[in-house]
């Protein structure tokens, strides 16, 4: 239940117009009523029987008020007037109080929740993103946003006005005749409890099913991602082939699990509702035949209970479609709770709202710990001073702790001990995002989104002038190879830009982080997957930047960090060496190793 109530919240703002709409939809369901009634009535006219005693005194108020003739032609036009009233009256003004406001709300609410959602995607720690791909994280957001705005209208303009439908049902029979009442209540509560237990089972297996197609879509998204792998390795009819497994697993429980399992459901309740209309027939008959009820009510009592019948099927039709969604609208709700992350944004209204910070570029570890679980430290006991301006370089071993020391510096995790010191102050107690601006990275994977050069160079500082973003360039030695694009600066660079090479997409990475006007600056590996070419130019742009900001470069090949005031290196998370080229090579430690491995390329020794 307190599911049920967690999907409802989504929608707790539009709560008034939600139970106004509910309840124009369920008045309109209970006068529809009133039409067999009157239909009964005007069978008792005709054939000679007397009116109810309400309905008598209805007609004759009337012909008192209008100072109509009592006569059996009065009495039959005011029941056809009531009859056209409410079948033709209703008709022009009902789609505007349910299906309008049931749409309206469920797109409004879409809107709220994807916002919500996209949220939670700024939100959640970089740990989750690690663990879960963008096909999956895509797949079941998509799934249960949809799923939420079918829902809704189903819920508020069907299943709900139909129940009331036949709780207005059962009083005209219970007017009429309480044994039938009792009958079709006892019933009707059977059908219910039958069909929910039912469904209930089926909707845990809906549950099970959905984790298991998210796990294939994120395959699916996994091997987009990876085309050039896959294709490169030939692995294109094994990927197919383990994909074409989990489809027919899927399939399996589908179809002959779950579908069937409603199918099942189904026929149970069409046969029993079936022998509930044959017996109330038989019963009704019976109490004519014996005077205990007249023709009209009759009429009445079989045709209104045959509508309470009919109202079983729409009902578990639209308790099936919910149990059908709940499934994915569940996994959205618990994706909608997952825990934000240390380093969460708190996302202010307009880019202006966050903080302004301006640094010398001091920056100092003390004393700081990290494990990405707590049994396997990665960072132990790092004590580093970064003087501004100062040009730093982190080498070491694959796997030494140098990225992730980075990754500290964003924020984006927090340290198990120590603290990071900004010009003096403990990084935690700044806003994230206006410390984050401070700070510019340039990863070994530069991401481009897709839209043209310019938009990509100007990410991280929208308010850039156009000499600012080609002084960037030139320093990042990109300024020639845009010239020569098709449409320089507004050349389309396509989706994760695959129209650039690699060194055009670090250069652009490089002149982007300098648009932004770091106060430190970061290259991570920058040039590992470089041509030589493509090293020297980033080389030189680096070159060009050394003494501007403070700059830390973590670097394998060594040769990028000959210049640098000072080169940390890093070995199992402990600095073990820290000093110039020179002073480290004469010092004969772990750098000199690595240098002199790297000279005589003598990688395999
Ligand atoms: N997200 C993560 N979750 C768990 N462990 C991680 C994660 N990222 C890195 N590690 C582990 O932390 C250790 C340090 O990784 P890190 O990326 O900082 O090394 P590195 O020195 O930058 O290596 P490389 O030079 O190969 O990039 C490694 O043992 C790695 O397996």
């Amino acid at each position: 239940m307190a599911k049920f109530l967690d999907i409802l919240k989504y929608f707790r703002n539009y709560w008034k117009i939600s139970l106004f709409s509910i309840a124009m939809m369920s008045l309109f369901e209970i006068i529809d009523l009133s039409v067999p009634y009157a239909i009964g009535q005007i069978l008792n006219v005709l054939s000679g029987q007397p009116l109810d005693r309400v309905v008598q005194g209805g007609v004759t108020a009337i012909a008192q008020l209008g100072n109509f003739e009592m006569t059996q032609t009065f009495t039959l036009t005011s029941l056809l007037i009531l009859v056209g009233l409410i079948s033709v009256g209703r008709a022009p003004i009902q789609p505007w109080l349910g299906p309008w406001f049931a749409w309206d709300t469920a797109f409004r609410a879409r809107r709220d929740n994807a916002e919500a959602a996209l949220r939670k995607v700024l939100t959640l720690p970089l740990e989750f993103y690690d663990e879960n791909n963008a096909g999956r994280i895509a797949a079941r957001v998509a799934k249960g946003l949809s799923n939420h705005t079918w829902t809704f209208p189903d819920l508020t303009s069907h299943l709900l006005p139909k129940f009331f439908r036949v709780i207005g049902i059962f009083a005209v029979i219970w007017f009429i005749e309480w044994r039938i009442a009792l009958l079709l209540l006892v019933s009707f509560i059977g059908i219910l409890a039958f069909n929910l237990s039912g469904l209930k089972r089926l909707s845990q297996q809906e549950e099970r099913l959905d984790k298991y197609m998210e796990d294939t879509e994120s395959r699916t998204s996994e091997i987009i991602t990876n085309i050039k792998t896959v294709k490169a390795f030939a692995t294109e009819t094994s990927e197919l082939k383990r994909q074409q497994q989990r489809l027919d697993r899927e399939f399996k429980v589908l179809d002959y699990r779950i579908h069937k399992g409603y199918v099942i459901l189904g026929t149970y309740e069409r046969t029993i509702v079936q022998s509930c209309v044959f017996l109330v027939f038989a019963l009704t008959v019976f109490a004519t035949a014996q005077g205990t009820i007249s023709l009209g009510h009759f009429i009445t009592t079989f045709t209104v209970a045959s509508m309470a019948y009919a109202e079983v099927e729409p009902i578990s039709q639209f308790a099936e479609f919910f149990a059908r969604r709940y499934g994915s609208m569940i996994r959205f709700h618990e994706f909608m709770k997952l825990p934000v992350g240390v380093d969460a944004s708190s996302l202010a209204e307009t880019p202006e709202a966050v903080p302004q910070y301006q640094f010398t570029g001091k920056v100092e570890f003390s004393h700081l710990k990290f494990g990405y679980s707590a049994d396997r430290p990665v960072l132990k006991d790092i004590n580093l001073l970064i003087e501004p301006y100062q040009t730093v370089a982190l080498v070491g071993r694959s796997g030494s702790g140098k990225s992730t020391l980075v990754k500290l510096l964003f924020r984006y995790f927090e340290p198990n001990q120590g603290k990071i010191l900004i010009d003096g102050q403990d990084i935690r107690r700044l806003d994230v995002s206006g410390y984050r601006k401070r700070l510019a990275i340039v990863h070994q994977e530069v991401d481009i989104f897709n839209g043209t050069l310019l938009d990509n160079l100007m990410y991280g500082n929208p308010n850039a002038t156009i000499e600012q973003v080609r002084e960037a360039c030139r320093i990042a030695q990109a300024e020639d190879f845009i010239k020569q694009m098709p449409a320089g600066y507004s050349t389309i660079v396509g989706e994760r830009g695959v129209r650039l090479s690699g060194g055009q997409r670090q250069r652009i990475g490089i002149a982007r982080a300098l648009i932004v006007d770091p106060d430190v600056l970061i290259f991570d590996e920058a040039t590992s997957s470089l041509d030589y070419e493509s090293e020297r130019s980033i080389q030189l742009a680096m070159r060009s930047i050394l003494g501007t900001r403070t700059l830390i470069i973590i670097a394998h090949r060594l040769s990028t960090v000959r210049e640098a005031d000072k080169i940390v290196v890093l070995d199992q998370g402990n600095i073990v060496e820290v000093g110039s080229h020179d002073e480290l090579l004469q010092q004969g430690g772990l750098y000199q190793r690595l240098h002199s491995l790297q000279e005589t390329g003598e990688l395999l020794a």
